[in-house]
């Protein structure tokens, strides 16, 4: 069942356009989905416009078979440049995004906050602020932030961009865990292929500017549902990284 579709959109940016030909999609309930394209091609605008951060020239986007408004609960976002409240601790950032939740006692609240802080691995930095720690930390307490919300859609622009490479795979084998867990509709943004897929149920490719979808990857039908660490040593994730790589260059024109 269709979760989020966009129906015609296009964008610009007064006399630049970003998204000219009408771009279609439609995304699943549950879907992990992963935008992968050169960069400067409109991934982050594409996203943006799905959190309502910004407007469609034309076309709609809809969630649920609803036109999507101002942001709200129901989309929760980890971007680049998302930023930590600098007067909260680390766990009362992470605590920010239950603030809503009627549904969770005091104390839930605070369990569920640490039980993020934890996935993260910054339990020990609880009571620390965010000037006190380094930007790939920060980046970590959006990221627990926005997961311990609990919002049935997530929206991630490069989320592990600055983490160190240990972590980052960690964080990609309990974000797939999650939404597997939660059942979450995921759409993600990447540079980079493997993160790309091993993540996905589909990986959509984008051409360089003003952007087009150029080719969609099947990876649930390749690689199947369950993906371990192990599966990026297989022959078959070798060989789907060989083809996408590909895809990926011919989709730059040659500027990669
Ligand atoms: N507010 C804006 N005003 C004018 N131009 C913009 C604005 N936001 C984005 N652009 C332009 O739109 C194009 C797409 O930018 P966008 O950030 O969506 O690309 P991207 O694919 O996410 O890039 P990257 O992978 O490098 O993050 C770029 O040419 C950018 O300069």
């Amino acid at each position: 069942m269709t979760h989020l579709q966009f129906d015609h959109v296009t964008k610009s940016f007064g006399a630049v356009p970003v998204v000219e030909t009408p771009f279609n999609l439609a995304i699943d309930r549950h879907e992990f989905v992963v935008f992968l394209g050169p960069s400067g091609c409109g991934k982050t605008t594409l996203m943006r416009m799905i959190g309502g951060l910004d407007q469609p020239t034309s076309g709609e986007i809809r969630l649920e078979g609803e036109p999507v408004g101002a942001p709200d609960r129901r989309r929760g976002m980890v971007f680049q440049s998302y930023s930590s409240f600098p007067w909260l601790t680390v766990t009362q950032n992470v605590a920010f995004g239950l603030k809503y939740r009627n549904d969770l006692s005091e104390d839930e609240k605070a369990v569920r906050a640490e039980r993020y802080l934890d996935l993260v691995g910054l339990y020990e930095f609880s009571d620390h602020f965010p000037s006190q720690v380094s930007g790939g930390m920060r980046q970590r307490i959006a990221i627990a932030r926005t997961l311990a919300a609990g919002a049935d859609v997530l929206l991630m622009d490069e989320p592990f961009g600055a983490l160190d490479a240990l972590r980052r795979e960690q964080l990609q084998t309990e974000l797939r865990r999650i939404q597997r867990r939660d059942a979450k509709t995921i759409v993600f943004v990447t540079h980079d292929v493997e993160e790309a897929l091993f993540l996905a149920d589909r990986v959509v490719v984008f051409s360089k500017r003003p952007t087009r979808i150029v080719a969609e990857i099947d990876v649930r039908s390749r690689l199947g549902e369950e993906r371990s660490l192990e599966i990026r040593d297989g022959e078959d994730f070798f060989a789907l990284r060989r083809e996408t790589i590909g895809m990926v260059r011919a989709a730059a024109g040659g500027e990669l």
